[in-house]
């Protein structure tokens, strides 16, 4: 199976669809497409480059990828599974820390570290790539510059690691979410390691309610309230049509083949302008559940 990730060898997003492939899915003639930014995973995923893409969704510091979200709503695509990896940023260089003048990073990184970077290098300037192993491979090319990646991509571009765990918080987690285009989920899913039988379910969907009118979103949460279901995630994105109009992206416990799952979302399709069902995985309950 044909993997696309965002990076290089040693980015975060490598290190989680190793995790996600180890526990989900059978045998190991696997190959990973490194791709230099989130849009090209979706782009391979398209033109059938690939059969799965590895994606970052959120972070526990930093909040939402917006590129991802916007993409999994203008793409083809369904969620099969989700991933969550410790972040653990480090500086990395071939120089010395007092010669430091340019730092790179993906901007969840560079926004992790951000008041790392305000107070220990007020001066430096930063610099975004499209992932943290990319700012990595840069670094290897002048000792001025400081790469904010994980500490194994040390190892991969031989840096030195300056100063390990910048980020502004001790707890840093990623939750990235394994796509497959909607065409082939159902054979997908077929096709993978038996889902723990434990395993709580999680269904995601977006929902656009195209006019905005008193109670609306009260009416769409109401549904979910009144049978009982938990949602674990939901947030507004700009619809991009005009200021001030949003789409909602939910995450919520249970899966679709439950009729009350089922049942709810059909009300609230019936009484909003959009709803994307982006998938039923199974969901991990916490960042202290990574797989
Ligand atoms: O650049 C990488 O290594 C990635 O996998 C991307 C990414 C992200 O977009 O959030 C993943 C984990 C961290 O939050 C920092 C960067």
């Amino acid at each position: 199976m044909r993997i696309g990730v965002l990076g290089l060898k040693g980015s975060y997003s490598e290190k989680a669809a190793k995790q996600w492939i180890a526990r989900n899915v059978c045998g190991d003639d696997n190959s990973l497409e490194h791709c230099s930014d989130i849009q090209d995973v979706f782009s391979l995923l398209e033109n059938k480059k690939c059969e799965i893409g590895v994606v970052p969704l959120e972070n526990s510091i930093e909040g939402s990828v917006g590129i991802t979200l916007d993409l999994l709503l203008e793409k083809d695509v369904n969620i099969i599974g989700e991933t969550i990896v410790t972040i653990e940023h480090c500086l990395l260089s071939r120089g010395k820390k007092e010669d430091i003048r340019v730092i790179l990073s993906h901007p969840q990184g560079l926004g992790q570290c951000r008041n790392f970077l305000k107070k220990t290098f007020p001066l430096a300037e930063l610099r975004t790539t499209g992932s943290t192993s990319h700012a990595a491979k840069l670094a290897t090319e002048f000792e001025e510059m400081a790469a904010i990646a994980s500490p194994e991509t040390a190892d991969v571009y031989n840096l030195d690691i300056l100063m390990p765990n910048i980020q502004d918080r001790k707890h840093n987690h990623t939750r990235f979410v394994v796509i497959t285009r909607s065409e082939t989920t159902e054979n997908m899913i077929k096709s993978l390691k038996q889902a723990d039988p434990y395993s709580t379910y999680k269904t995601s969907i977006i929902v656009y309610l195209d006019r905005d009118r008193p109670g609306a979103l009260y009416s769409i949460l109401g549904e979910f309230a009144r049978n009982n279901i938990n949602l674990t995630r939901i947030e507004s994105r700009p619809s991009k049509k005009v200021l001030g109009d949003y789409v909602f992206y939910i995450d919520l416990e249970g899966n679709i083949s439950d009729d009350i799952i089922k049942d709810a979302i059909y009300n609230i399709e019936s009484s909003v302008g959009m709803l994307k069902m982006l998938g039923s995985y199974p969901g991990l309950n916490s960042c202290c559940e990574s797989n």
